[in-house]
């Protein structure tokens, strides 16, 4: 750090299997990569290409190689499994991670209808193949899970091989663990914390209240996803008790 202060909670430093930052990159340019991987690789474990956003990019080898170099790696948004799944192309959408060296994948059914059994299918198919990032939760408002569904999606898709399940919230954190106001849907996120360990979870929470009420309920090293590229220096802040919404949390002992 570039001075001394006291009571700064400890923060997992990379590779970190807890206090995980994923950034969702919705198509910087390459230059922007390099000032972003430069500026604030040290907080990102993981980047996902937001969606299908990576259809469209431009130069997507160059950027994969960027985060590559970096240390970063880079997974395609679950939409854009969805959309390869929906159209019958799963065998395609293998041959996409192999042809960009992709060493992680996310597996969701956000926006498409898919049994349950043969997502646990694709999760451990993929398994074999890459690192499985799966993702529970709705990207469609008016469709509420309900917490034991969550828990026993959450615990099947462990159990078929998913390295870590997301839980959903759309980049506008109004969907999923979150109301259309984007208040926490608390009494959810509690009741999954009794059965699934918080460090096999990663929170998807763009907003910055999101962010400050995990870090409060879990603490510096909650895993954090959907997390825009400007706001990842803030959400380290927030997370070292350096911004004013988490600016008591680890000051015990302390007085003026
Ligand atoms: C983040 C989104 O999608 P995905 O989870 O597929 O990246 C989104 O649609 O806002
Ligand atoms: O919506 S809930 O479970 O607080």
């Amino acid at each position: 750090m570039n001075y001394e202060l006291k009571n700064i909670p400890v923060r997992t430093q990379k590779p970190r299997a807890e206090g995980f930052t994923m950034a969702m990159d919705k198509g910087l340019s390459l230059r922007e990569v390099e000032d972003f991987v430069d500026s604030c690789g040290d907080y990102v474990d993981i980047v996902k290409l937001g969606w299908a956003t990576s259809y469209v990019t431009k130069n997507l080898k160059e950027k994969i190689a960027l985060y590559k170099a970096a240390g970063i790696p880079v997974y395609l948004g679950g939409t854009l499994f969805e959309a390869f799944i929906v159209r019958g192309q799963f065998d395609d959408y293998r041959g996409v991670l192999d042809k960009y060296g992709l060493e992680y994948a996310e597996v969701s059914d956000g926006s498409i209808t898919l049994n349950h059994d043969k997502k646990c299918d694709y999760i451990s198919t993929l398994a074999k193949q890459v690192t499985v990032l799966s993702e529970v939760g709705s990207k469609d408002a008016a469709k509420i899970i309900p917490p034991y569904k969550w828990i026993e999606q959450m615990q099947t898709e462990l159990d078929a091989g998913a390295w870590k399940v997301i839980g959903e919230a759309r980049e506008g954190g109004n969907v999923g663990l979150f109301r259309d106001s984007g208040e926490v849907r608390q009494g959810l996120v509690e009741e999954i914390l009794t059965k699934i360990p918080g460090d096999k979870i990663i929170w998807e929470a763009p907003i910055k209240s999101q962010q400050v009420w995990f870090i409060k309920l879990l603490g510096t090293n909650v895993n954090l996803g959907n997390i825009s590229p400007s706001e990842i220096i803030p959400l380290e802040t927030i997370r070292l008790g350096l911004r004013g919404d988490t600016f008591d949390m680890f000051l015990d002992g302390i007085s003026l």
